[in-house]
């Protein structure tokens, strides 16, 4: 699957939401969509599968535009809506058995029933549903006809970490069998976890795309690939001039107590900058109670490029 958004717009033409989105999601991969509310994650979504019409720009779908594609198109692609989309006066069985006699050869109905957990509400009408119930139902939805590729817009937004396991399980399980994925997600951790292409959206671009790796390693024209976050636990309080004498700025994590506080040190990019921030430790007699080292997260390239 490709496509390329150049600008999209509303039915009347008239709004311009996205303009530089070049986008391609491949097949047996998870491509994850993050960014700011209204940034335009749901607006690519919907260019993607074909109920918006760029004004500008190409998009392509298994190899057809899908804004003129017929039902065949369709029923090679799983949509997972933000807000569900769901009859709500149906029960969830008879809404995916019914589904299901929508297509040729549908994903075996039990088999979903067990990977997302549904067993004990099939009989109950969608609208008195959980908001987490109704969304792995969606989910389901979405499944029943074993499409080629998926869109799941914010698959995990309201689960409880059980459920949310089992979504990241089914995830994985489409990946090997080799369906496209095309998320979105408010979670960065899970965007960590999960993604094989990340997408950075901000005010209708794309501000930055890579695998985790490449964005947590390169993110940030002053950063290295080098770069790792230092924090380290203060024995006691640091002094105002203790501070104006450190060698690189310190972020407060955590407030002080009688032990001292958490400091960060976002920009260590080489030993000999561990050695610098060493000296500052031996000058003023603060041997840490306790140091850890972590890599750059995309929470970390999240905020940088998504602050003004
Ligand atoms: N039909 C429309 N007409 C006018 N403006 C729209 C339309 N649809 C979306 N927008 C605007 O376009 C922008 C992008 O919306 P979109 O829903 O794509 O964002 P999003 O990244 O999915 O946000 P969220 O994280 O809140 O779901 C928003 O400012 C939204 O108000």
């Amino acid at each position: 699957m490709r496509y390329a958004v150049g600008t999209a717009s509303s039915a009347r033409g008239v709004t311009e939401i996205l303009a530089g989105v070049d986008l391609t999601a491949r097949q047996g991969e998870v491509t994850v969509i993050i960014g700011p509310n209204g940034a335009g994650k749901t607006t690519t979504l919907s260019c993607a599968q074909g109920l918006l019409r760029p004004s500008a720009g190409t998009v392509q779908l298994l190899g057809q535009d899908p804004y003129r594609a017929g039902a065949q198109l369709r029923a090679r692609v799983g949509v997972m809506l933000q807000d569900g989309g769901l009859p709500q006066s149906v029960k969830p069985r008879t809404l995916l058995k019914h589904v299901a006699t929508l297509h040729r050869d549908p994903w075996p109905l039990e088999d979903l029933i067990e990977r997302l957990d549904l067993s004990a509400f099939l009989g109950t009408t969608i609208r008195r549903l959980s908001g987490g119930q109704k969304q792995r139902v969606a989910l389901a939805a979405a499944l029943i006809g074993d499409p080629e590729l998926v869109f799941l817009d914010e698959p995990s937004a309201g689960l409880d970490p059980q459920s949310r396991q089992l979504v990241f399980a089914l995830i994985e399980h489409l990946r090997s069998s080799g369906i496209g994925i095309v998320l979105t997600t408010h979670l960065l951790e899970e965007a960590q976890h999960l993604a094989d292409a990340v997408y950075i959206l901000k005010d209708g671009a794309v501000v930055r795309h890579g695998t985790v790796s490449e964005l947590t390693g390169s993110a940030g024209e002053q950063h290295s690939s080098a770069v790792r976050r230092l924090s380290f636990a203060a024995p006691r309080a640091v002094t105002r001039a203790e501070l104006d004498d450190a060698p690189f700025a310190l972020e407060l994590d955590s407030h002080a107590n009688r032990a001292g506080a958490r400091w960060g040190v976002p920009s260590i990019t080489s030993p000999a900058d561990l050695t610098e921030l060493a000296r500052w430790w031996e000058r003023n007699g603060l041997f840490p109670a306790e140091i850890s080292f972590e890599a750059r997260t995309l929470e970390d390239v999240f905020w940088e490029v998504s602050s003004p």
